[in-house]
């Protein structure tokens, strides 16, 4: 496969959470850089930094020191780059978490929609792309539902579309299969390799789901806040 655009440069990147005793350094010294059309995952034990990895690229968690860049753009560097980092989020990175992290009292269509109320498109037209995404991923006979009556496989994939929204070009995923059985895992993993082909985006996914590794362009592996060969 030829590399695309380096969508996500993480350079020497150290976080620790606390001072002194209570100190813990969550990643120290991490360089990771994701191209486009790239689909890899963050492998690691319990504690080794892949939420917190996930977290510095994704603007919500800020890093200790190092520098990263998002599509091109310097958005760290010893501080934050740019002042508005909710923005920050909604321009460049989609999440999608685990199912669960839908709003129960929103149907569908809006859970997707929202995203882009707060990225300021007019409404109707807000509703007319999540109607498009829900088609695109199967589910828009569903639109009207709220989650508790989806299916787990319907509920992830309504968490992919509102991931999606925003046309973002770097979607990071924790656990996104958990809740799947193995075809449903499957199939999901298919659906995003098939997206970040479409859409020249990079997804970085956090996983234990051995199921799934075949689907993976890298396998990156954490341990204890380095990333490791094996
Ligand atoms: N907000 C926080 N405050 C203090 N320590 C934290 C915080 N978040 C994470 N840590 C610590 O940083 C280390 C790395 O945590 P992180 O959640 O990134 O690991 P992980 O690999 O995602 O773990 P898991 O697989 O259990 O989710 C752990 O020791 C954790 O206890």
């Amino acid at each position: 496969m030829a590399l695309g655009d380096i969508l996500i440069d993480v350079q020497g990147v150290a976080k620790h959470y606390g001072e002194g005793e209570t100190r813990v350094d969550a990643l120290r010294h991490v360089d990771l850089q994701v191209h486009a059309g790239e689909v890899i995952a963050l492998l690691g034990p319990s504690g080794s930094g892949k939420t917190t990895l996930l977290n510095v690229i994704g603007c919500i968690v800020g890093p200790s020191s190092g520098r990263v860049e998002l599509d091109g753009e310097p958005v760290f560097d010893a501080k934050w780059l740019r002042g508005n980092l909710r923005k920050l989020r909604l321009d460049k990175v989609g999440f999608i978490f685990q199912a669960h992290n839908l709003l129960p009292f929103l149907t569908a269509e809006e859970n997707v929609s929202l995203v882009l109320d707060l990225a300021g498109w007019p409404r109707a037209k807000g509703r007319e792309r999540a109607r498009e995404l829900l088609d695109y991923l199967e589910v828009g006979h569903r639109a009207p539902v709220k989650p508790a009556l989806l299916s787990g496989g319907e509920a992830q994939r309504v968490a992919i579309a509102r991931a999606l929204a925003n046309s973002p070009r770097i979607i990071l995923a924790d656990e996104p299969t958990a809740a799947l059985d193995s075809k449903r895992a499957q199939l999901v993993m298919d659906l995003l390799r098939k997206l970040a082909a479409e859409q020249e985006a990079c997804i970085v996914t956090v996983t234990h789901d051995e199921k799934i590794f075949d689907r993976f362009d890298r396998l990156i592996h954490l341990r204890d806040g380095r990333l490791s060969d094996a």
